[in-house]
């Protein structure tokens, strides 16, 4: 039966999260992460990938702001760059990001020169920052509510990779530990500008496949993982035992 009315805005909370069953968190290798089964390059691996997300978070905000008219909103959704880039001394999020690198034992120049990044990586992360510059602003700024399910992987691996990898250096987890409390903040500015902006059926179908369009992506990041560190099959691996694929950010 099609649908003639909206969700209430509960009904409508409820379905945004109902999409955590696709989260990332359920992905074999964040399972195989969680319970200890990751080996030591996959970590280091997923480490360096996601940096390269980690990296493009406050592009993807700057862009969010390009398109918004409303200083209120962008008085508030400002801080999310601050977070991770730092302010007023204060390291942010991407210096943090990049002692969970040294904790699990990779150079910071491996982090910041981007040479581990998996095509199949950057192509998502781009889609991610080039989805925020086209869309209209409220459909990019709900985009983030992934972080509806964050906090919980966070802690997640709080809880449980201390004891699984003990060769990983304790002031690695700092970053896992400041974004509980940012992801909580910002859930609560998306989850209000969502509620606020999808009074039709048809803005809350596409908010719903915006939403499943950013967990696509967050998947497909562990997938190119996948491939290149339990499969053994990074691209190129049937011609060369190097890394062929491109290093630079093109877009
Ligand atoms: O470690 C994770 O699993 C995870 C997931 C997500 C997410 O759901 O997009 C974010 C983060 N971490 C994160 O640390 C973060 O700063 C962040 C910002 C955003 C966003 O879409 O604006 N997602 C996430």
């Amino acid at each position: 039966m099609t649908q003639t009315q909206p969700l209430s805005p509960r009904a409508f909370e409820q379905a945004l999260r109902d999409k955590g069953a696709y989260y990332h968190i359920h992905h074999p290798y964040h399972i195989a992460m969680h319970n200890g089964q990751a080996t030591r390059e996959q970590i280091q691996g997923w480490v360096a990938n996601r940096f390269y997300y980690q990296t493009s978070i406050p592009l993807k905000d700057a862009a969010i702001m390009a398109n918004c008219p409303h200083p209120d909103v962008r008085r508030k959704w400002v801080q999310r760059i601050l977070d991770h880039d730092g302010h007023g001394g204060g390291d942010g999020g991407i210096e943090a990001w990049l002692r969970l690198g040294e904790a699990v034992g990779l150079k910071r120049e491996a982090l910041l020169s981007d040479d581990m990044v998996l095509p199949g990586v950057r192509f998502a992360v781009d889609a991610y920052v080039n989805f925020a510059r086209r869309a209209n602003w409220q459909e990019a700024a709900c985009s983030s509510l992934t972080e509806l399910f964050a906090p919980q992987i966070h802690q997640a691996r709080l809880d449980t990779w201390p004891g699984h990898y003990q060769w990983i250096e304790a002031e690695g987890y700092d970053y896992f530990r400041s974004r509980l409390s940012q992801a909580n903040r910002d859930v609560e500015h998306g989850l209000q500008l969502a509620l606020e902006y999808c009074d039709s059926v048809e803005k809350q179908q596409r908010m719903l496949e915006i939403l499943q369009f950013k967990l696509d992506i967050l998947w497909s990041m562990l997938d190119a993982m996948s491939m290149a560190y339990e499969l053994k099959r990074p691209p190129y691996h049937t011609v060369t035992t190097g890394s062929a694929w491109h290093k630079t950010r093109l877009v």
